[in-house]
């Protein structure tokens, strides 16, 4: 396309020579003889060059000039004053006011034409530059990135727009030096940046680092510089060249990464992988430098109780509360300061999931003082908890591993240390214990024990022993217990007091629980068809069992199955199992009820039953439990204890039957409080099925008991 000139000029043969002679030199020309006419035609016609008399009738030419420089539009339109041959004045100030270029008159058009062509050329060469500074400076703003030039000798810097702006500052109020930034940079970090500065400055060494600024309105932000230097081929330094980046949104960003990453978003303490991570480290500190650190492994006792009886929220509100507690508990220590980028966080505390916390102590002295924080936590742990209106008691078992001695890796210290939380478990809770080899062992024998369990069953090792329960003033046999044996082809007898917290503990329980239904039921139903006197047989059942989908199912099928009466199946339950979440539990005593089973309360005393609780469960007997049983005749405590058994039992109109029982005196003591059914002993043990079935056929031999009890009665 043709190249467009404007010529404003008030002179008419100005004009016309410049329409005839510059479009002899290819130009599309178009002119106008006063300002306004002139501004107007540049808007409008958008010339690639403007000619422009200084003598304007209007307005001025200078006044014009900077008019159109004003303009967006206009504004590196290139323009070129046309002032008389020997004016300085009028080209100086043609300069001043924003003329690209001046062109004297008298106009000597064919060098005016080079002329224009040399300055359009000129002008699209400015343009491109100042199009490429625009997309660096917006290039520079939108990556927080400042550049900058030092010549160090002088100490004369020249930045960028962006560096200006990273800092907060403007040319005006920012000095030339390198220097002039240094009261900026937080304290912390100001010696490192003036060493960095200065070695280059002195010895020309690059640099690369990050620190941080306090930048006004701004606050702190994280910066990264990097510098080059360039010398002369003298090996002088000519200057240095760099940039500045704020890189805070990404320091920040990493952080939060980080935070997923590394920390229990429930709690805010470090999760699994950051505790193996400071495990890990500290485990090879404590080897290089003969030290010794200890591994706590926290476990909530019951914690599932909470989370089923009063919902997830206040679970999670209890597991805050504990994680808070622990970290309290903990002086802060060196470990800490391994993750700098969150030093406020106690990260010797995690929380591993579910209710497992660990705590990894650094640099103990001696064993007592992992056992002095243990002892710590479980106080901590045992201040009521006060959710809304709710009062919660908690406690905590603990096992510590010292490491490296029980263990020179993470994995086997976590294993020990669970190994001995487990032991705090088995004893009782609410306690710490530290790690013992032989605990390895335990746990290998319980493994090898599950594994043998469940072929138990396929291999016929297990049996139904039966233990009756006795009226002793008649002799009569009222019922029997049905108590599991398993015998084993190599460990001989295993008692079920061994046996059922294993099978409990990997699940097997609901099987074998099924089994002995299954079993008792079969046997009953075997003496019934061989007419034989028959009695209720009681059952045992662990949680597992009772809260298992299957168990009212099971038990209805297998005694339409066999066509057995409910009344002879008698299902004993400890106070335990029916205080864990009595809705449910009030629902499935009513449903075996409501099937004619008989329902009765095994270790009676050894609970926390409510009485409350105890009046909505449609119960048929409780059974005392032997513990009070044994020292009936010399604790009066339990003597008490069992004579208000029997008469809560009389009130509540249910059954009861006192274990355990060993001597006469016991017998006779139960008998005057009014307790006439009795297991123990003193009766008979829990014998082999065919024992029984010959006690059934020839009941018991009382002999010289019932003469005592006949007496005495
Ligand atoms: N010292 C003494 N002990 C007496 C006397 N009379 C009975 N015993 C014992 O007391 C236990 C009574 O059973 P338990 O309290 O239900 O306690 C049972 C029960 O909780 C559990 N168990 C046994 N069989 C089963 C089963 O089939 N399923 C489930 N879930 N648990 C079972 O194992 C526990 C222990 O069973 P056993 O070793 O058979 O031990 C039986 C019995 O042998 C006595 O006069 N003196």
């Amino acid at each position: 396309m043709a190249t467009k000139i404007l010529i404003i000029d008030d002179d008419p043969i100005i004009r016309l020579l410049a329409v005839e002679k510059l479009s002899e030199e290819g130009f599309v020309v178009i002119d106008a003889m006063d300002s306004a006419t002139g501004i107007s035609l540049a808007l409008h016609e958008k010339p690639d060059l403007v000619l422009l008399d200084v003598v304007l009738p209007d307005i001025d030419g200078y006044q014009v000039c900077q008019h159109l420089r004003s303009l967006p539009a206009t504004q590196h339109l290139p323009i070129v004053m046309l002032t008389g041959l020997d004016d300085t004045s009028s080209i100086v100030q043609a300069y001043d006011f924003g003329a690209t270029d001046f062109f004297a008159k008298p106009i000597n058009w064919k060098l005016l034409g080079y002329r224009i062509r040399y300055i359009l050329r000129a002008s699209k060469t400015f343009e491109q530059l100042a199009h490429s500074e625009a997309a660096l400076a917006n290039a520079q703003r939108l990556a927080h990135l400042g550049s900058w030039e030092w010549y160090p000798q002088a100490d004369i810097t020249e930045r960028s727009d962006e560096y200006y702006r990273i800092y907060g500052m403007t040319r005006d109020n920012l000095l030339p030096s390198m220097f002039a930034v240094l009261p900026q940079v937080h304290a912390e970090d100001q010696e490192r940046v003036k060493a960095a500065l200065e070695a280059a400055m002195s010895k020309g060494l690059p640099y690369q680092h990050e620190f941080r600024i306090l930048a006004p309105h701004n606050g702190v932000r994280v910066l990264h510089e990097q510098a080059r230097v360039f010398k002369s081929e003298q090996g002088y330094i000519d200057y240095v060249e760099g940039i500045t980046q704020d890189i805070t949104e990404l320091v920040d960003a990493q952080q939060r990464i980080r935070n997923l990453a590394y920390y229990d978003a429930l709690t805010g303490l470090a999760n699994r992988q950051l505790f193996r991570e400071l495990l890990q480290h500290e485990l090879q500190r404590a080897q290089r430098h003969d030290k010794q650190c200890a591994l706590l492994f926290i476990d909530l006792d019951r914690f599932k109780r909470i989370n089923d009886t009063l919902g997830h929220d206040v679970g999670d509100m209890v597991l805050q509360i504990v994680g808070n507690r622990i970290n309290t508990c903990i002086r802060s220590s060196d470990i800490a300061a391994l993750h700098q980028a969150n030093p406020t966080k106690n990260e010797q505390v995690a929380r591993l999931g579910g209710d497992e916390f660990t705590v990894v102590l650094t640099d103990i002295a001696q064993p007592e003082d992992a056992a002095q924080v243990a002892r710590r936590i479980l106080e901590a742990m045992a201040q009521p908890i006060q959710i809304g209106t709710q009062e919660l008691i908690i406690s905590a078992s603990i096992g510590i591993a010292l490491g490296p001695q029980d263990g020179y890796d993470v994995e086997s210290l976590l294993k020990n240390a669970d190994l001995a939380m487990y032991a705090v478990k088995d004893k009782g809770r609410n306690s710490y214990h530290f790690f013992d080899h032989t605990m390895n062992e335990t746990v290998l024998n319980k493994f090898a024990l599950e594994n043998d369990l469940r072929k138990a069953i396929e291999q016929d090792q297990l049996e139904l022993y039966f233990q009756p329960k006795i009226n002793p003033l008649s002799g009569d046999i009222v019922g029997a217990e049905v108590l599991l044996r398993w015998k084993h082809p190599h460990r001989g007898m295993v008692s079920p007091v061994t046996f059922i917290p294993v099978a409990e503990e990997s699940g097997f329980i609901v099987e074998l629980g099924a089994w002995v239904l299954k079993r008792a039921c079969e046997i009953n139903r075997e003496w019934q068809s061989r007419g034989m006197p028959i009695v209720p047989l009681a059952i045992n059942l662990s949680a597992a069992n009772f809260r298992h989908h299957d168990l009212l199912p099971d038990i209805r099928r297998t005694l339409e199955d066999l066509k057995l009466q409910p009344n002879f199946l008698v299902i004993e339950l400890t106070e335990g199992i029916l205080m864990n979440d009595v809705d449910e539990t009030i629902q499935t005593l009513q449903a075996l009820k409501d099937m004619g089973v008989y329902l009765s309360v095994d270790d009676f005393g050894t609970g926390y039953s409510s009485l409350n609780y105890l009046k909505r469960f449609p119960l048929d007997e409780l059974k005392i439990d032997r513990s009070f049983v044994k020292d009936i005749i010399s604790d009066p405590n339990d003597a008490a204890i069992t004579a208000a058994i029997i008469g809560l039992a009389q009130n509540l109109k249910l059954s009861v039957v006192a274990e355990g029982v060993e001597t006469t005196e016991q017998a006779d003591f139960l008998l005057r409080r009014g307790c006439n059914t009795m297991q123990g002993y003193l009766f008979a043990k829990p014998m082999p099925q065919e024992d029984f079935e010959q006690m059934l056929m020839s009941g018991i031999n009382m002999g010289e008991m019932q003469a005592v009890f006949m007496v005495d009665g």
